[in-house]
């Protein structure tokens, strides 16, 4: 039997979920003929963002019914496992990945590659990718989604000499100083002293020292499942797990009274899974704006001085023509840009970007870095920036690695200066 398979290019301009919905539903004939009457199975983040919705909702096991965890308690990548696992369960007649690699570690990527392309052979497969370094050598029809239209190519090579047009960079333009806020002002913002965690029993980090200076680069590294974001949620306070053990946090020991608040104020935080979470009516304005207050929309009038200083982050982004536009009509990139710029608005202490550009092309994340390089390089704000994936240009000045061993992560620093 003749298997045919499919590469299709996307970027911050492809009309994704649409062209999958179309797909899925028999629509787009002639392009994919071969499938028409076929059942085709989706592995891709939206699904899990699916998934953890209904399991949260309805308190019901779906994709973890073997397993003793709920998906929410899960790390990404074994979100992704068992999202794999339960997909090819229902033995569709073909199958769709979107960005397969993203938020997986190095080794689990291969894993999953041999695994995609033993499949392969009996099963035909949609790749849906952004990266370049992503792709699948699989014999395939090649084509690019550019906004709800499919162009194809008659080779590889020429997809992918349309994804090196490069986007402009910044201007030379500073980032905006910020307005008065009362915000911590002294140098050690984190302290951890032979931190660790476990959960029912299992141990997730081992004994981690680390302390976070003001004006540190980060990048925090480690495979699935190593702790990262239980790290990240012991800093932000959203992790009881920090009580009774050496965390301080901007100046305070956890668990001496303060509230959460206290903390997040100090902190701006940006992943991807955020854009989800601004549905409404937002102008762009409006959402810098609401980083000034730590709120989800705006719910006060704005002042003159803070309308300026959103106008100023409009123009360093490039985006004054969109000003009056609403948040939802932005590309993903401009989503994220804007969302990481509010994150920045009042200068916290500490920035945390959580796999910022997962899901992004490459000339996007290239661009996305440029926008973190300068942050760093403008400010006085500490930057901790959580990625598997070698960020091409991105600067940071030290790493911080966790490694598992048995009885939980232990931390290694490395230090580029
Ligand atoms: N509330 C919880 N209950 C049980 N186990 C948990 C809970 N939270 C995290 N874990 C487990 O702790 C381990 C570390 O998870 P964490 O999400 O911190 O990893 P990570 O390094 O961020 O991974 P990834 O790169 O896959 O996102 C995982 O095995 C996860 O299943």
């Amino acid at each position: 039997m003749n298997i045919v398979h499919y590469t299709i290019l996307i970027d911050s301009t492809s009309q994704t979920d649409t062209f999958l919905n179309l797909l899925l539903n028999d629509k787009l004939l002639p392009d994919f003929s071969e499938l028409a009457g076929k059942t085709g199975a989706l592995f891709s983040s939206s699904q899990i963002a699916h998934y953890l919705d209904k399991e949260e909702k309805h308190g019901i096991k779906l994709i973890t019914k073997n397993t003793s965890q709920s998906l929410i308690t899960m790390s990404s990548g074994e979100r992704k496992k068992a999202l794999l696992n339960y997909t090819l369960e229902s033995s569709p007649d073909y199958l769709i990945v979107v960005n397969p690699f993203d938020n997986l570690d190095y080794h689990y990527q291969k894993e999953l590659k041999g695994k995609l392309l033993t499949l392969a052979a009996d099963l035909p497969i949609i790749q849906i990718i952004n990266r370049v370094e992503d792709f699948l050598p699989l014999a395939a029809n090649y084509a690019k989604l550019e906004g709800d239209k499919l162009i194809h190519f008659d080779s590889k090579t020429h997809l992918f000499s349309e994804t090196i047009k490069t986007k402009s960079t910044f201007s030379k333009l500073n980032i905006p100083r910020p307005l008065n806020a009362k915000l911590f002002t002294g140098n050690n913002l984190v302290r951890l002293r032979s931190v660790s965690v476990s959960f029912n029993d299992k141990p997730v980090l081992s004994n981690i020292s680390w302390q976070i200076h003001s004006g540190d680069f980060w990048q925090l590294k480690g495979p699935n499942g190593s702790g990262k974001s239980t790290l990240l949620a012991m800093i932000t306070g959203d992790s009881q797990k920090g009580y009774g053990q050496e965390l301080y946090l901007f100046g305070t020991k956890k668990g001496s009274g303060e509230s959460v608040w206290d903390i997040k104020k100090n902190i701006g935080y940006f992943t991807p899974a955020m854009t989800d979470k601004f549905r409404g009516y937002h102008t762009l304005e409006n959402m810098l704006i609401s980083g000034l207050h730590d709120s989800i929309g705006l719910y006060v009038k704005p002042t003159e001085i803070e309308k300026r200083l959103a106008s100023d982050w409009l123009e360093l982004l490039q985006l004054s023509a969109k000003k009056t536009q609403y948040f939802h009509q932005l590309s993903t990139t401009e989503k994220r840009m804007l969302l990481t710029a509010r994150a920045m608005i009042k200068h916290p202490p500490l920035l945390l970007l959580d796999e910022p550009t997962s899901g992004l092309d490459d000339s996007s994340a290239l661009l996305f870095v440029s926008l973190v390089n300068k942050i760093a390089n403008d400010s006085t704000t500490a930057i901790v920036y959580v990625s598997h994936r070698e960020e091409k240009g991105l600067d940071p000045k030290k790493v911080f690695e966790l490694i598992p061993i048995k009885n939980g992560s232990t931390g290694k620093i490395k230090s580029f200066k």
